[in-house]
């Protein structure tokens, strides 16, 4: 156990150097708001200037104060976001032979003095380290670590570990660091948001959230280790020390719901990072949201490898020839291509290996030469013929039977003539038609929305892709069913295969640089007509870059979330149990450097596509080339609770080992035989409960509790019945009042102080992940848990009172 300073005075002289001691910190406390807000100030003031100001005339002078600003306004970001808790740890290295050893102080973003000496250290910079990592049995350097607890901007109390005496029982600490500081966090009531644990982070979470950047880095941990704010955490941690990289290329973080999402983007901010992505797999498609889910047995065929063959059959199978050859009427003319051609023109287009819809432009090109090509012959033929019937009967004079003569050895249609053709058919709607019945041009929402509503084409692609009748039978839907979220990765991959037809664009691209051109003309007579030495300096392509310029620059955040094909820098994915294959396919294609972290607990995976082991969706990316770190304490879930739920894993998951809880408060859960519709009282009475028994926050504050009714899929209607004053759904706004009604899926990744779980057995009857689910719903709570059952308390539960 950490000795602290304390226990080594009296009462009274510790009350008396506890005083003197805070105010101490008081004072440096305060300097490091007053530098704060003094940077802040400064910060504005840049913004408030804007690009032009302090520049000077000259324009590279007025770029680099456009940089400057973009500057100043990620900062004045970064500077919002930790007024909260701005200054909390300090740590003092052991004095050496050559005087006292350092001291730093240790913040949410680093602060110098006037006089440019450090005042406040990153908690991401490398000299920060100690605070996080040292232990009794492996001080390193360190003399003493201090904890400071602020209300607002006071310091309330001071928690400290000394680590220069003897007699510390490394045993006792399983690992755990700052444990003062970690049970006063740990205790403090739920408020529906995930707070920031920047003060107390473990060694464990530590090496995870500085772990390198590159490779896949698999965190691995039972409900409650941490896992979701190490990896957040990390985040900030990568984008301060690779800034460079990650600030152009960005950080994409992929979480199980929106709301999920929610909780941690009040994390990030809070860390002040501004570069990160956001997304549920459902939102991995720009311009769609999919929330709706599929039933699992549907869920586990659209989230399986060989959707992808179906995908590119469905595509292929869009590349006709017809068996009779092409066949099409325009002015008066029925034109013809045979089957041979225009087979000829879809290996050509084919063999060109790039995206359907930009292929179609090759065999678009080639038909329409035929088809040219057999109109010229038909006029051709219809003028020749009479003539020949001249020849035929000897009444050609000889200067024309030259003229023909010469014309037989040209060919049909010169260069122009046969753009000019090609060109009229195109814009005649019957020929236009016709080759788009051959190759049409396709959005991955037509191409699936078509393949799902066909039984036929489903059972002759599917039975190509290796699905049987059974599989396919699944995928039916009507065409005006919602996206599901598993229908993502299959809209993301038809994206990939059928790509875009970017003539228009570039078109449009060829018309802005025509007019930039013009652009570059005349900010060239500018300059030759001014003659000011000051723009001497400006290129006319810097002055027409300028005359362009409309608005600010969209963020990496905004860029890349519109861009299908944007590169991220770093991938982080939690629950990452619950991906499917499909899914995994789809995440990778957004990181070609493989730069990912994993994290997740295959012990709860509930999705019936998700991983049995992390092995089964990663080899095939990087095989062998990802390394583990697991997480082995839980914060979350009291002992006696923790116990309750190791039943359950060991029954539905003998090989994995529960986390140790570090947390011994709170009663015992107990298992209640009562109607469901009876819940309302208990509700109510745990509602009191967790109001009583809340421990006020760390400066005395009362902070409310949260409760959740999780309950079985048949359970759940009949919940909703019984208690309406609840709120239902893992909704932003269901999640912020006192109780909610929640199913086990949704009560994913969530926490609450007291949790009732209705109808367990029913929760373990839901298809082979019900004891995942079990499981799942057991480690929500944070003091709390009371199991409701109607006489049927499942035997893995007989640990329950
Ligand atoms: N070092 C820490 N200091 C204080 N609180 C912590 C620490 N680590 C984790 N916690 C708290 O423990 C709780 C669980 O953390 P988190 O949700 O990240 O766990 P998880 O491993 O993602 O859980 P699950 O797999 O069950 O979703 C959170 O309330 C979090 O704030």
């Amino acid at each position: 156990m950490g000795l602290r300073q304390a226990d080594a005075v009296n009462p009274e002289r510790e009350e008396k150097s506890r005083e003197a001691a805070i105010r101490t910190e008081q004072e440096y406390v305060s300097r490091a708001y007053a530098r704060l807000d003094a940077e802040r100030d400064r910060a504005e003031a840049a913004l408030r200037a804007g690009p032009a100001a302090g520049g000077g005339g000259a324009f590279q002078a007025r770029v680099e104060s456009g940089v400057a600003t973009d500057e100043a306004a990620r900062r004045l970001a970064r500077l919002g976001g930790v007024e909260h808790g701005l200054c909390f740890g300090r740590i003092d290295h052991r004095a050496g032979v050559d005087g006292p050893g350092d001291t730093f102080y240790i913040g949410r973003v680093g602060l110098r003095d006037e006089d440019r000496e450090p005042l406040l250290i990153d908690w991401r910079a490398t000299a920060a380290r100690p605070f996080y990592t040292a232990t009794p049995g492996a001080p390193g350097t360190l003399a003493r670590r201090r904890h400071l607890h602020l209300r607002d901007r006071e310091v309330v109390r001071l928690d400290d570990e000394v680590f220069d005496l003897e007699g510390l029982a490394e045993s006792e600490r399983r690992g755990i660091v700052g444990e003062a500081a970690l049970l006063a966090t740990l205790r403090r009531a739920r408020t529906g948001r995930m707070s920031d644990v920047v003060a107390t982070i473990q060694e464990e979470q530590d090496q995870v959230i500085r772990s390198g950047l590159h490779g896949v880095l698999v965190v691995q941990g039972g409900p409650g280790t941490g896992k979701t704010v190490a990896a957040l955490h990390r985040a900030a941690y990568l984008l301060y020390t690779h800034r460079d990289v990650l600030e152009r290329r960005g950080v994409l973080v992929v979480g199980p719901n929106t709301t999920f999402l929610r909780y941690i983007e009040q994390v990030l901010p809070g860390l002040g990072e501004t570069d990160v992505v956001l997304a549920t797999v459902g939102e991995l498609h720009p311009g769609l949201k999919a929330t709706a889910s599929d039933r699992p047995d549907v869920a586990v065929v659209k989230g399986d490898l060989r959707m992808a063959d179906l995908v590119a059959e469905a595509v292929r199978d869009r590349q006709r020839v017809p068996a009779d050859g092409l066949r099409v009427t325009t002015d008066g003319l029925t034109l013809t291509v045979d089957a041979e051609t225009c087979e000829r023109a879809r290996d050509r287009a084919r063999a060109l290996r790039l995206p359907h819809n930009v292929q179609r432009r090759r065999f678009v090109h080639d038909l329409l030469e035929a088809l040219a090509v057999d109109r010229a012959e038909q006029y051709d033929r219809i003028v020749d013929e009479p003539l020949e019937e001249m020849a035929k009967n000897g009444g050609l004079p000889a200067w024309l039977q030259e003229l023909i003569d010469e014309a037989a050895d040209e060919p049909l249609l010169d260069e122009t003539e046969l753009r000019m053709a090609k060109e009229t058919l195109w814009h005649d709607p019957d020929v236009r038609a016709a080759l788009d019945a051959l190759w049409p041009e396709l959005t991955p929402e037509g191409l699936l929305t078509d393949l799902y509503t066909d039984p036929d084409e489903l059972a002759r692609l599917g039975t190509h892709a290796g699905l049987d009748p059974a599989e396919w039978a699944l995928l039916r839907r009507p065409s005006y069913a919602p996206w599901t979220v598993s229908d993502v990765p299959l809209l993301d991959e038809a994206a990939d295969l059928l790509g875009a037809d970017d003539s228009a664009e570039r078109a449009r691209k060829r018309a802005a640089d025509a007019e930039r051109e013009q652009e570059e003309l005349y900010a060239r007579e500018v300059i030759e007509s001014t003659g000011v030495a000051e723009l001497d300096m400006v290129t006319a392509s810097d002055l027409a870059d300028r005359h362009q310029y409309d608005g600010p620059p969209l963020t990496t955040a905004q860029r890349a979330l519109a861009d299908r094909e944007w590169a991220y820098g770093h991938v982080i994915v939690d629950e990452a149990q619950e991906l499917s294959a499909m899914a995994w396919r789809t995440v990778m294609k957004r990181v070609p450097t493989r730069s990912l972290t994993v994290v997740g607990d295959i012990a709860q995976t509930g999705s019936a596509a998700g991983a049995a082991s992390w092995g089964q969706m990663l080899d095939r990316y990087v095989p062998g080339r990802w390394r583990e770190q697991r997480l082995l304490v839980n914060y979350r879930t009291p002992a006696a609770i923790m116990r309750v739920a190791a039943d359950v894993l060991a029954a539905v998951a003998p090989d994995q080992v529960p986390p140790e809880p570090v947390r011994d408060d709170g009663p015992p859960p107990t298992a209640v035989a009562m109607p469901v519709t009876d819940l309302a009282y208990l509700v109510q009475a745990e509602l009191s409960r967790i109001a009583a028994d809340s421990p006020g926050d760390l400066g005395g504050t009362f902070t409310e509790g949260r409760l959740a009714v999780i309950a079985s899929a048949t359970a759940h209607p009949l919940v909703l019945d019984a208690v309406q004053d609840a709120a239902a759904g893992a909704t932003p706004e269901a999640l912020d009042s006192p109780a909610v009604i929640l199913t086990t899926e949704e009560a994913k990744g969530l926490e609450f102080d007291s949790v009732i779980v209705v109808d367990p057995a029913g929760i373990l009857a839901q298809g082979v992940k019900g004891g995942h689910d079990l499981y799942v719903s057991l480690t929500r709570a944070t003091r709390r848990l009371t199991v409701v059952h109607d006489n049927d308390l499942p035997e893995i539960l007989s640990a329950l009172v």
